[in-house]
């Protein structure tokens, strides 16, 4: 498209000033003002987004504070930051918030500016644009590449990660974390007797008894086949026994629709180390587990 071209209304030979054009934009082209004493305020603000619900273009052009004070709470200190930030060092501010409407729905929006000096503080130029639909559909496709297909656990990459985080969170604060793994015992004899679709109901089943049973804070994700891992945060080794054995105990009695004493898992458990490498402490559960499988199965071992 030409300069002229975009100058014309929708193709047209009529031509629309700069004010109008940016009024059409489907966004927000903005100037932003920083005065030495920290007052805020957009000098000009155009573009569709500003039609917004609750979005007063007048005050805004006298007072930021009616629009930082729409920010979701949560994002508010990072973009204040970002703002504090890109004036101290004069870079380009690249961020993204959520803008609570009067209606109590929030729309997120993206935002890049670029930073300039002002003989009275700092003014950006920059640009926002509603991003809200870009959002939910990345949303649903973190959810879709952490799940595992069959059960709708968290899947073996999602478990690690929390996992890692959970070690994070125990090294700062000293606080216990164990981990327990599941095998479910003779898995083979299930699919050999009753059939492969047979045995991935058995995994349907396992996983949501098992859900059922954890605790809201506990995550269960399976690391592959028929094992399953807990990262049970919060929690030392005697406080996890009980609950592994409260959760073998279900499963041996579960009716999974098999013949009676069907099936049964074998179950290790560890608790982290403060220092040890995340594959240690995975590995110390493991020794548990085969401890488990080599002692008759239908246990908890530690
Ligand atoms: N139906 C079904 N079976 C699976 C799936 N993933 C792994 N398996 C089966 O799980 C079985 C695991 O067998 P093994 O590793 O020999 O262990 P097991 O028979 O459970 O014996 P122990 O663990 O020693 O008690 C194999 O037959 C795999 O084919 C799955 O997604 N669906």
């Amino acid at each position: 498209m030409t300069e002229e071209n975009a100058m014309t209304g929708g193709g047209l030979d009529e031509p629309v000033g700069l004010h109008a054009f940016a009024a059409r934009l489907p966004g927000v082209i903005f100037q932003f003002h920083r005065d030495h004493n920290g007052h805020m305020h957009f000098p000009y603000l155009a573009g569709s987004g500003t039609g917004l619900p609750g979005i007063d273009r007048d005050r805004l052009s006298q007072d930021a504070r009616h629009m930082l004070e729409r920010l979701n709470a949560e994002d508010y200190p990072r973009v204040m930051a970002a703002i504090e930030r890109s004036a101290r060092w004069r870079v380009p501010i690249a961020t993204k918030f959520r803008l609570r409407l009067p209606s109590r729905r929030s729309r997120w929006v993206a935002l890049r500016a670029q930073p300039e000096d002002a003989k009275t503080g700092v003014l950006w130029h920059g640009l926002m644009i509603d991003i809200t639909e870009q959002m939910a559909e990345e949303t649903r496709l973190r959810r879709l590449s952490d799940t595992d297909d069959l059960t709708g656990l968290a899947n073996r990459r999602r478990l690690i990660s929390r996992l890692d985080e959970e070690i994070a969170r125990s090294t700062r604060h000293g606080t216990p974390l164990s981990l327990m793994l599941i095998d479910l015992d003779h898995f083979k004899q299930v699919n050999d007797t009753w059939g492969h679709l047979q045995g991935d109901q058995v995994l349907t089943e396992f996983a949501s008894l098992s859900d059922r049973l954890l605790r809201e804070e506990d995550i269960i994700g399976r690391l592959g086949g028929e094992e399953f891992a807990v990262v049970l945060p919060l929690t030392p080794l005697v406080a996890s026994r009980p609950l592994a054995e409260r959760l073998r105990a279900a499963i041996a009695e579960h009716d999974f629709g098999l013949s009676p004493g069907q099936l049964t898992a074998s179950i290790g458990l560890a608790e982290y180390r403060l220092g040890e490498p995340r594959d240690t402490l995975i590995d110390r559960a493991d020794q548990s587990l085969y401890a488990a499988k080599r002692q008759g199965r239908n246990r908890v071992v530690s």
